[in-house]
């Protein structure tokens, strides 16, 4: 640490949903000073932003952009990291929300913070680990130190949109993972799709230039094997009930919070279609959720594709 450089950091988390309150947490009990910007509440984010350490985000995807401009509007301090945790990717541009936040702030250090952390786990104190990622080293440590703790294992990787995407498109595998676990297919297809899960991560990944090593770890197969094995995973959850009958808009409206590999999926079938780049098991994912096939008959397609070797698509 440099001489002069405070300890404890002040921290402002954008969210008060699942994830934003767990983060909250975590950085408390290292003894930072947190609050907690929520849209419903009555505290003004103007008021709040004034010269802290760190601004992280933790609101949903749809929410990136609105709350992106609109902390653009108050005067923040050059020093301020900004943080992000959302899951997600822009349907209008295909940005992951750490770009967004770069575009908006070009001359801030963004972080992205992401792993295999099901809020409800490390709520209860279970252990967990997770990647805190930027081109800045610096502002990557300055994050692990905030929420480094005998319960919260943090390490720095230093390819963000790698590590973002990581956590991003494993929310499609998961959907896929539940409709897998919903229709009793049996621990050796659940490995063998999570296996050329992986595989198609890695691909997508490709095109925005993401780094393959970070997907063997634990933004990447970390998290995808957390969020495939969970009934604690909203996305595992989505897939899951597909498969046992409900429709898109039951699950939905039942679910406890944002299951963001719904929107995920959009976005990426766009890219699929726009790139030429083959998505096999996101195409079945999306046409399950736009009821255009049956469960039963994703799983018949995928099994029966053309032959190719492993290397292959
Ligand atoms: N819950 C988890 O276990 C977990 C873990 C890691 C990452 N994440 C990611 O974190 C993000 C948030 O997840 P969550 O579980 O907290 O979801 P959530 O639905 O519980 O909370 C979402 C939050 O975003 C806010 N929000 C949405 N639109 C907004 C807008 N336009 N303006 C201001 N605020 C807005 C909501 O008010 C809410 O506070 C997602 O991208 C998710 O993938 C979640
Ligand atoms: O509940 P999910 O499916 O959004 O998953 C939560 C986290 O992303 C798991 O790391």
């Amino acid at each position: 640490m440099l001489v002069n450089e405070k300890k404890f950091k002040s921290i402002l988390i954008l969210g008060a949903g699942a994830w934003g309150t767990t983060l909250a947490k975590l950085a408390r009990v290292n003894g930072n000073q947190v609050t907690v910007w929520s849209r419903h509440g009555s505290q003004h984010l103007g008021d709040l932003i004034n010269n802290v350490d760190m601004v992280l985000s933790a609101v949903s995807m749809k929410g990136v952009r609105e709350v992106a401009s609109l902390v653009k509007s108050f005067p923040v301090s050059p020093h301020t990291i900004f943080v992000t945790a959302t899951k997600g990717l822009d349907p209008e541009t295909t940005c992951t929300p750490s770009q967004i936040w770069q575009t908006e702030f070009p001359n801030h250090s963004i972080v992205v913070l992401s792993g295999p952390n099901l809020s409800q786990e490390i709520a209860q104190e279970l252990p967990a680990a997770t990647v805190v990622a930027s081109k800045n080293n610096m502002a990557a440590q300055v994050v692990q130190q905030v929420f480094s703790s005998g319960r919260f294992r943090v390490y720095t990787n230093p390819d963000p949109v790698g590590v973002e995407l990581g956590g991003t498109l494993k929310n499609v595998m998961a959907i896929a993972a539940g409709i897998c676990d919903g229709l009793n297919l049996g621990t050796n297809a659940k490995a063998a799709l999570v296996t050329r899960g992986l595989a198609e991560i890695i691909r997508i990944g490709a095109i925005f230039g993401a780094k393959t090593e970070t997907f063997y770890g634990l933004s990447g197969l970390g998290d995808l094997l957390a969020t495939c094995n969970s009934p604690l995973s909203r996305n595992y959850q989505v897939g899951y009930q597909l498969a046992r009958g409900k429709t898109l808009a039951e699950i939905l409206a039942n679910l406890p919070g944002t299951a963001e590999g719904v929107n995920t999926c959009y976005v990426l079938m766009h890219l699929s279609l726009e790139q030429s780049i083959p998505m096999p098991i996101t195409q079945q994912v999306y046409r399950l959720l736009e009821s255009l096939i049956t469960p039963q008959q994703a799983l018949e397609e995928l099994m029966l594709r053309g032959m190719k070797s492993e290397y292959h698509e």
